[in-house]
């Protein structure tokens, strides 16, 4: 299995504050990739820098290409996909408006997505606004997966929604996965197991952890050290003045 996206030695800032200060991983590309860690290690700013949505360095190579000095719409050109946590509906505009102002290619990929996502087909007119938090995730997932990317990137697309639709929801990314790669931060530790081939594990900004995402769940003293919780719990916030705790107990 060869890597679809390379990230070495990634920094990123927001308004002169290093919030990412060295990341380095690789994406294969098939199959699910989990980015975890406590709340504020810097996993959305992760996944921003690799976008150009904030100022970084380091190198980000995608599919052998450099992307680390492109702006924001070239990378996406290039074909790297982004699902953002807070969704980014339109509420005002219809599903099918949403879906339609997504669309980048000449022929965007409308019969995938009527297949993953029959819900969203049957409310195509109702304003986006006015769709559940889930139906919402799902219509930024489907955003994302009408054009050919090469890899997708998916941030915590389970936050704050019912555990049935929690299961939807992983549902939708499962059979996304058979499409494109994905890089998926998650919190919730059973969609993790379910859908993660490979976790790599965040913390003060830097990855401390990369290895075969069923095993570091399955071994809870390490799952504790790294993330602070049991295997079944959620991640909490890393308490003030957190540093890296690597090879130290939490
Ligand atoms: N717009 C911003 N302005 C200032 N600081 C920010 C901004 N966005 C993020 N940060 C800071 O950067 C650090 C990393 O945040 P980030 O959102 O990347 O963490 P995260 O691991 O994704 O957290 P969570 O799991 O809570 O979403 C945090 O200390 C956060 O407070």
């Amino acid at each position: 299995m060869s890597a679809i996206l390379t990230v070495e030695h990634l920094a990123g800032s927001i308004a002169g504050q290093q919030v990412v200060e060295d990341v380095t991983f690789e994406i294969p590309d098939t199959g699910i990739t989990a980015i975890l860690g406590r709340n504020g290690v810097g996993k959305t700013s992760t996944l921003r820098s690799i976008l150009g949505l904030i100022k970084r360095t380091g190198t980000i190579t995608l599919a052998g290409e450099s992307i680390a000095t492109l702006p924001t719409h070239k990378i996406v050109q290039r074909g790297v996909g982004y699902v953002p946590e807070d969704r980014e509906v339109f509420s005002k505009l219809t599903v099918a408006e949403n879906l339609a102002l997504a669309e980048r290619q000449k022929n965007p990929n409308r019969e995938l997505v009527a297949e993953l996502f029959p819900d969203l087909v049957k409310r195509r007119n109702q304003a986006a606004g006015t769709l559940s938090g889930g139906q919402q995730q799902m219509v930024s997932v489907a955003r994302a997966l009408l054009n050919d990317n090469r890899v997708l990137l998916v941030d915590e697309p389970t936050k704050g929604l019912a555990p049935r639709i929690v299961t939807e929801v992983a549902d939708a990314l499962e059979k996304a996965a058979a499409t494109v790669p994905i890089v998926l931060v998650e919190q919730n530790l059973e969609v993790v197991r379910r859908l993660a081939g490979t976790a790599v594990v965040i913390d003060s900004g830097r990855v401390v952890h990369t290895g075969d995402a069923t095993a570091l769940l399955d071994d809870p003293v390490l799952v504790k050290r790294l993330l602070g919780v049991g295997s079944h719990e959620t991640p909490s916030p890393a308490a003030p003045g957190h540093e890296n705790t690597q090879g130290s107990p939490a």
